[in-house]
């Protein structure tokens, strides 16, 4: 299985990402949203990144512009006419997932990879509306995509050993160490995490301590980057709702229950760093 043509479906902060360092190595990208002005966003996002590796003296400017030309933008979907490989990067949400997987399995070659970079949901309930359930496979990085090492992989239940080891090799030629990992509600990862960015949530929401000083506990107690609800901000407040909805309905378990105080915030259309407000305010 040779992959050579990638298209990133969701232009937002992880699909820029993704497309990113998928032409930083070599691929050939489609960056696919469904407005002009997500396209830009996107494109711009990854412009200011590689400005930045210019400026600190990675890149040069042909470097640059070779990688920049090495990504095409899209708004039809049917241009995965082509392509090798398919990385859904749209919004955390399975009736959306559900509805571009049922889309892009029409439109594909027979023989393309349909990857997701969800970071919670059912990989196994994603590939049941396609007709190619052994080529559907999860492909989950993390934010942002430039810097982290991560690449979760996670198998479907009727994943096929061919998909998942072109999806490692291809990990591994992006400069990502791949993990795998069972279909198990938030994978490894947001099972973990999630949960804790939940309770630094309801340590604010019960008046334990300020927003500073919870990240503040764990920055410099624990020497995590990022204090939870920076994190939290960071990743996108409506992503944490969908995971920790996930993780409450996927095991059936109290102890996930999403806090008050996070559902008010996505409410609000809070939504942390993207839309210049969550718990901290952004300019
Ligand atoms: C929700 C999910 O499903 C899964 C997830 O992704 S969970 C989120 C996982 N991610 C994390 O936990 C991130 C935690 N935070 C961190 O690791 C760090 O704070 C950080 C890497 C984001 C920033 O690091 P920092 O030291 O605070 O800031 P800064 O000095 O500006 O950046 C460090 C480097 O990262 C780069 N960087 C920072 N943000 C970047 C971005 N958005 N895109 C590209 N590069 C970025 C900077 O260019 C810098 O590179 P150099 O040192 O080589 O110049
Ligand atoms: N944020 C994070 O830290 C991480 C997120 N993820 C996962 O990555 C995915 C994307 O998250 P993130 O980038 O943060 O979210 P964003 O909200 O930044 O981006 C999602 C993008 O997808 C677009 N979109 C929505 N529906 C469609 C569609 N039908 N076709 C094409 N594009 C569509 C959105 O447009 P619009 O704005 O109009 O809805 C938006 O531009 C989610 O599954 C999330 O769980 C994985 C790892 C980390």
């Amino acid at each position: 299985m040779v992959i050579q043509k990638v298209m990133v479906i969701g232009a937002g902060q992880m699909g820029s990402g993704i497309a990113q360092v998928c032409a930083g190595s070599g691929f050939e990208v489609i960056l696919n949203d469904i407005k002009q002005e997500f396209l830009d966003r996107g494109l711009s996002n990854i412009t200011k990144n590689l400005s930045r590796d210019v400026e600190k003296g990675r890149k040069t400017e042909d470097e640059k512009a070779v990688i920049l030309s090495r990504i095409t933008q899209s708004l039809d979907i049917k241009d995965a006419v082509d392509v090798d490989i398919v990385i859904e990067a749209a919004t955390e949400n399975m009736d959306i997932k559900q509805s571009i997987f049922r889309e892009i399995d029409a439109i594909a070659p027979k023989d393309a990879i349909l990857a997701t970079n969800t970071s919670s949901l059912p990989i196994t309930e994603i590939a049941a509306v396609t007709e190619r359930p052994e080529q559907v496979i999860g492909m989950h990085f993390m934010n942002p995509v430039p810097v982290m090492k991560l690449v979760e992989i996670i198998r479907g239940l009727a994943t096929s050993d061919e998909v998942y080891k072109a999806v490692q090799e291809m990990t591994v030629t992006l400069g990502k160490t791949p993990v795998e990992v069972n279909d198990f509600p938030g994978f490894v990862s947001n099972r973990i995490l999630m949960p804790m960015i939940n309770e630094a949530i309801y340590t604010l929401y019960e008046g334990v301590a300020t927003k500073e000083d919870i990240d503040s506990v764990m920055k410099l107690g624990m020497n995590h980057p990022m204090g939870p609800l920076t994190l939290a901000d960071f990743i996108g407040l409506d992503t944490c709702l969908y995971i920790m909805e996930i993780l409450h309905e996927g095991f059936g378990d109290s102890k996930y229950r999403p806090c008050p105080l996070l559902r008010k915030y996505v409410a609000a259309g809070w939504l942390g760093k993207k839309s210049g407000r969550g718990f901290y305010v952004y300019d």
